[in-house]
């Protein structure tokens, strides 16, 4: 289990980077670290591999404490590993050797069972025997995951692990990384910006604002339950509707996402103006004015701009989606 006890960490004395982030997670989970750019991700990250020293709190990987360099001269557990956003290849080596290198020489068809098996993992197979040198961006970081994933950590860190890898690979690989990894029963925390990276392939997710955790649950309990508008924000266009507009006396906010706001409604309904409209494969985002507000909802055929349309809202235990501000 990764226990993170209250740590606070600055780069500078005048401005802190973390503070008070307490959190645990269990074996073999997936947790998926995301927040706007600058909130701490990676410096996080580097924290709990231990090559930052945290100013305070602790943090323990499987009751031992993770030691920044002040106390440790090599940093970072035997079983944990940390792929950064910089890989650390041999470029004049083949891809095969570059895995190959962090597997024990002891056991060469041992060996070469397990880097087939990485190099499929990672969709590398047909340039096993290509030079390092001659990769793109995106295949180099595919060799860096099948090298960390050889060195067998239990527990593996991984910053934006997909972020040079395109959309028709990034699918697959995604899948099979994270089959793998729990296949392997490896515990994973991973920072990304990509909503779809932590609503498909994490059991938890780790919500960053400004140096803080601001939530810490399930993506789905996130979505059906979002505490804060940053949270809701993190799925789709939000909208945040006065109660009053909802048909209750309430005078707090809540959630609505555009799926739940019916267009040309017959019965209940409020009248908004269609503002614009911005076409998404198998739908439109419909950008309305409602009384002062911009709010969108999806419709499957495009809508005249400048339309004035009937609308409600239908959203289920909406009590659920009330807003609390976050403090500054
Ligand atoms: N070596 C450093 N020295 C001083 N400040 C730093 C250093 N590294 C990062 N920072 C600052 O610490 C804050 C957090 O940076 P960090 O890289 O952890 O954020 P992040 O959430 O991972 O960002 P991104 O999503 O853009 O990668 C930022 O304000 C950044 O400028």
């Amino acid at each position: 289990m990764l226990q993170v006890n209250q740590i606070g960490f600055a780069y500078t004395q005048e401005k802190s980077t973390l503070s008070n982030i307490s959190f645990q997670v269990e074996q073999g989970q997936h947790v998926a670290i995301i927040g706007e750019s600058g909130c701490g991700k990676s410096t996080l990250l580097h924290l709990l591999f231990g090559n930052l020293d945290a100013n305070e709190g602790e943090i323990y990987w499987n009751n031992t404490k993770v030691l920044g360099p002040a106390f440790n001269l090599i940093p970072g557990l035997d079983d944990v590993k940390l792929l950064t956003q910089e890989f650390d290849l041999m470029p004049f080596t083949s891809v095969e050797e570059n895995v190959k290198k962090h597997l024990s020489r002891m056991y060469p068809e041992k060996n070469d069972a397990i880097c087939k098996d990485l190099l499929n993992t990672v969709d590398l197979s047909a340039l096993a025997t290509t030079k390092v040198k001659f990769l793109s961006g995106g295949q180099k970081q595919r060799v860096a995951l099948a090298q960390a994933l050889a060195k067998k950590p239990k527990l593996l860190l991984l910053d934006e692990p997909f972020s040079h890898i395109d959309q028709y690979k990034k699918n697959k690989l995604r899948r099979d990384l994270f089959a793998y990894l729990k296949k392997e029963k490896i515990t994973c925390l991973f920072a990304t910006h990509d909503v779809k990276d932590m609503l498909s392939f994490s059991d938890q997710t780790l919500v960053m604002y400004k140096g803080r955790l601001i939530d810490y649950r399930s993506p789905e309990a996130l979505y059906e339950q979002p505490k804060s508008l940053k949270v809701a924000s993190l799925f789709e266009e939000t909208n945040l509707i006065p109660g009053q507009l909802m048909g209750g006396n309430s005078t707090e906010n809540y959630v609505v996402y555009p799926h739940e706001i019916k267009l040309n409604a017959s019965n209940k309904n409020l009248e908004a103006k269609v503002k614009n409209l911005y076409f998404l494969a198998d739908r439109y985002l419909i950008e309305l004015e409602l009384q002062n507000l911009r709010v969108f909802a999806y419709h499957n055929k495009p809508i005249s701009v400048g339309k004035k349309i009937a609308i409600n809202f239908s959203v289920e235990n909406w009590e659920k989606r009330k807003i609390t501000p976050i403090q500054k």
